[in-house]
């Protein structure tokens, strides 16, 4: 009877250990940077179906908050229309409660870190650092192209929000990018051609880190 009940109890612990801590592979992380327009999310998409990473778009995560009208809604609705960045903490908690809610564990963030405070604020909260970090190099007349028939609605799709956010990138975002250029973690892409031209730059970066992983096991 008690080996009848030991075992039992040992299922349930089990069970519950799967359930309760599934987290027991430490995190991969991919940063997904470049301008507005440079196809992030959609280069995020291919590298979801090929290599089954969890998308975070900092960008989505944001617009919900507004949607949802929670307390913070109203001040990122406006720093958004301005093509200004949201106070790091703030997005970093975002980004922190999806993937603390994901089983997954292999991470796409898109379009963060976009300043140096922001990169900053994630390593101290989140305390880990990228492994991978994609820079979508994309010309800024191209960029606005993009933008301009994107066609979602968007706030900050309109020319003078554009062009407020093509400055915001050259003097905030392009630091971080230099950043990670001298820890000799990015990857930078031609984001210009077709996308399935440019996903054929993007999938040997991951390619590589699969047989990396298969090889430590
Ligand atoms: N290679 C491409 N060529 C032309 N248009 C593209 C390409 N990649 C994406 N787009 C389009 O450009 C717009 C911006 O792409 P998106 O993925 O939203 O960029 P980002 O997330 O970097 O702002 C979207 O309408 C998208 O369909
Ligand atoms: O970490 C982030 C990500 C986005 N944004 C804001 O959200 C807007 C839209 O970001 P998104 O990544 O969706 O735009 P994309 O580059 O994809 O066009 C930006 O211009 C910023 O105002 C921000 O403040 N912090
Ligand atoms: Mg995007």
């Amino acid at each position: 009877r008690l080996n009848t009940w030991e075992s039992l109890t040992t299922g349930i612990a089990q069970q519950a250990k799967g359930v309760i801590a599934p987290k027991e592979k430490t995190p991969f992380i991919t940063f997904v940077l470049g301008g507005p327009g440079s196809g992030k999310g959609t280069q995020c998409i291919k590298i979801v179906e090929t290599f089954g990473f969890a998308h975070l778009s900092a960008g989505d995560l944001l617009r919900r908050e507004i949607a949802s009208k929670s307390a913070d809604g109203a001040m990122i609705l406006n720093t958004i229309k301005e093509g200004k960045i949201v106070p790091s903490q703030v997005t970093v908690k975002l980004i922190q409660k999806e993937m603390e809610l994901s089983d997954n564990h292999k991470f796409l963030i898109d379009g963060f870190p976009r300043t140096e405070e922001n990169r900053v604020s994630f390593e101290q909260i989140i305390g880990v650092e990228p492994n991978v970090v994609l820079f979508f190099d994309c010309p800024e007349e191209e960029m606005v192209k993009r933008v301009l028939n994107r066609n979602e609605g968007r706030v900050d799709d309109n020319l003078e929000t554009i062009k407020k956010r093509l400055t915001v990138f050259q003097a905030l975002s392009l630091p971080v990018i230099n950043y990670y250029s001298e820890k000799g973690k990015l990857y930078t892409i031609k984001a210009i051609g077709t996308e399935d031209e440019i996903f054929e730059q993007v999938r040997p970066i991951f390619a590589a880190f699969e047989v990396c992983s298969q090889t430590v096991g």
